[in-house]
């Protein structure tokens, strides 16, 4: 039954248990046992479900920080890479290791067209909630410079550049752009000012911090639409003409586009990447199902992700504020009139 053994630093140790033919209405008691027995944290997944059936056991005498604050989600993947939830970190004990690290992140945001609108809410409240404490160099992608707010106070260290962009007919051509736009930008100029690098929606808001903890080399957000969806329903792109196919049985989580980032280099080959299959979709006439999404969820399969955001840090306001597992909301879509700021429908 017990196939993986690992020391993990966080944790005493921890057991990962595939469960494809056990009935999950028998684990509390087999679990219950076993845990008292040898006192150790487990972490049980079965190929299916194994972020959502995830069951979490400490023993009474055990009760190390991260096991201790969350017991009701997935914290930690399958190949070891945290899942930021509140309650998995110390905010202040994070602020103390990177406060001194004297770190630039670099932040794209687009706003193109009629988007341009939601820079100002998105600014200023990134300015309440976004880095505090670090500088923050953002980068303004628009075709409409004069529509960019000039009169958002930034904290000290902080910068803003604006970078002058094309406008596309389509809205996916838009969205789907930015990789391509992104690798040049890092290329061009952001690698030598800046340690890491967020690429963010513009039609989002901060609710509550979105702090260093959220830094590693390579970062994704999982989807608040689908974390407690089977893979096999995840909206992956199906079709094998495009190069961001991913097979039923395949993959670990869905993210979601609007937030992705991580060191420039590691940033740097995904956009590369995800350009360069655009390209070749394009070429054969072919848009996945989800423009640069589905690309970016191709990519991260083969590429995992050496940390995760949980959906706290990808919301979206049109889902309410009733799933539990969800203790504060933190960076979250609007609702927007489609119709209103897009080019086309
Ligand atoms: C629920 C849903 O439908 N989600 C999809 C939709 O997200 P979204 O509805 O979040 O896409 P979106 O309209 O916000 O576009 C993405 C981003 O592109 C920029 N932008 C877009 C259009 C424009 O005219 N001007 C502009 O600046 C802007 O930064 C925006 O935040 O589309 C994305 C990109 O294809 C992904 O596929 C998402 O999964
Ligand atoms: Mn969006």
């Amino acid at each position: 039954m017990v196939n993986a053994f690992y020391e993990v630093h966080t944790y005493k140790c921890l057991i990962v248990l595939p469960l494809t033919a056990v009935y999950l209405d028998y684990l509390d008691d087999y679990l219950a046992d076993y845990v008292l027995k040898i006192k150790m944290c487990v972490i049980i997944y079965d190929d299916y479900y194994y972020y959502y059936y995830y069951y979490y056991y400490y023993s009474g005498g055990l009760k190390c920080r991260s096991c201790g604050w969350r017991t009701d989600v997935l914290t930690v993947t399958p190949w070891l890479a945290p899942i930021v939830w509140e309650g998995t970190f110390d905010p202040q004990v994070i602020d103390e290791a990177f406060m001194s690290q004297n770190l630039t992140i670099a932040t794209t945001v687009f706003a193109v067209g009629r988007y341009t609108r939601f820079l100002r809410d998105f600014l200023e409240s990134a300015e309440k909630h976004f880095m505090v404490g670090l500088e923050v160099h953002y980068y303004v992608f628009t075709d409409l410079p004069d529509d960019v707010p000039n009169n958002v106070t930034l904290g000290v260290g902080r910068l803003l550049s604006i970078v002058r962009v094309p406008k596309f007919d389509r809205w996916q051509e838009i969205s789907l752009r930015r990789m391509e736009l992104i690798q040049t930008a890092i290329k061009d100029h952001i690698h030598r000012g800046a340690n890491y690098i967020f690429c963010l929606d513009v039609d989002m808001r901060f609710h509550g911090r979105v702090g260093p903890e959220a830094l590693g080399r390579l970062v994704a957000a999982i989807h608040p639409w689908f974390y407690m969806y089977p893979r096999s329903q995840f909206p992956y792109e199906r079709r094998t003409v495009s190069t961001a196919y991913i097979p039923l049985d395949q993959g670990d989580f869905y993210y979601q586009a609007n937030i992705f980032g991580g060191a420039l280099e590691d940033v740097h080959r995904l956009t590369k990447t995800c350009r360069e299959h655009l390209e070749v979709d394009k070429s054969v006439g072919v848009e996945a199902v989800w423009q640069e999404e589905s690309h970016l969820n191709w990519y991260l399969l083969r590429n995992k992700p050496t940390k995760l955001l949980s959906p706290e840090y990808v919301w979206d306001d049109a889902k309410g504020r009733d799933d539990k597992e969800i203790k504060l909301v933190r960076f979250s879509s609007v609702i927007k009139n489609k119709a209103e700021v897009r080019e086309n429908l």
